[in-house]
């Protein structure tokens, strides 16, 4: 599977100006590596501007949804949306949209955990319901959004149920470029799948956003990083088949033993 990251730098607080941005990335991007997928960061369309979240918040996603369809159509491409500030009913959720080649959605998820650091829990309410497996091209995948990565608990389900790549869509802030980094190489040989990450450059008022976007083998090796500061384009090709391998010379799922382990924590 030929996989496009957009290491994007998000024009803060405005959505139009950001969805002509990614859409002239991707017709560039086709002609370039002709990929099967590409991968968007979180927020995209805003980024982190929170105070005025519910100003740019697209309404159950009317904007963004058929936006990223109309692209996978045309350009026969699987889009792992990112996510973006979603408004129903008045509140505004951080959703992430999974769109198919054939332009249908496959999967949408709301952020579960939101990040005090961020002062998220002011702004946004959190999705109730853990992240599922889907499928792209007959590949199992899960998706994660950025803070969600230190939740252990929610990623090793998605391995169990056969799930060979894990998605991180993020806007992770450089302060912290060690824990992003470590716990994807944890998160890639702890579940020996592949963990492809694309998180944003920038800054907005006092946050900077730290790049170094991931791919990274059921072995724990980083196969292409993002630089820390620039905008980039990261492009990889990976064989899911080294996920079976990884599983096979190390047994950690035939090892397990679920009966002792506590349930609900
Ligand atoms: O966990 C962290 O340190 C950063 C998380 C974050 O920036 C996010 O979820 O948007």
């Amino acid at each position: 599977m030929k996989i496009s990251i957009y290491q994007m730098e998000i024009i803060p607080g405005n959505p139009s100006e950001n969805l002509k941005k990614v859409h002239a990335w991707i017709e560039k991007e086709v002609k370039i590596s002709a990929p099967d997928l590409i991968v968007l960061p979180e927020m995209w369309t805003t980024s982190y501007t929170l105070e005025d979240i519910h100003l740019y918040a697209d309404d159950n996603g009317q904007t963004i949804v058929p936006f990223l369809k109309t692209i996978a159509k045309t350009f026969n491409i699987n889009i792992i949306g990112g996510s973006f500030a979603n408004k129903v009913d008045g509140k505004v959720y951080n959703t992430a949209v999974v769109i198919n080649r054939q332009g249908d959605t496959v999967y949408q998820y709301d952020k579960v955990h939101l990040v005090p650091m961020l002062n998220e829990p002011k702004y946004l309410v959190g999705g109730q319901k853990v992240p599922e497996v889907f499928k792209l091209d007959g590949i199992k995948m899960g998706l994660i959004i950025c803070y969600d990565l230190r939740f252990s608990e929610i990623i090793r389900p998605l391995a169990l149920e056969g799930a060979e790549v894990l998605f991180i869509v993020a806007e992770w802030p450089i302060d912290r470029l060690n824990h992003w980094k470590n716990i994807q190489i944890t998160r890639a040989i702890e579940n020996q799948m592949f963990v492809v990450s694309c998180n944003n450059v920038g800054s907005y008022q006092t946050y900077t956003f730290g790049g170094n976007s991931m791919v990274i083998n059921p072995w724990g090796n980083t196969l292409i990083q993002g630089s820390t500061t620039d905008e980039e384009s990261l492009f990889i090709s990976i064989d899911v088949e080294e996920t079976l391998e990884a599983r096979k010379e190390v047994p950690v799922f035939s090892s397990r033993v679920p009966n002792l382990y506590k349930q609900g924590l």
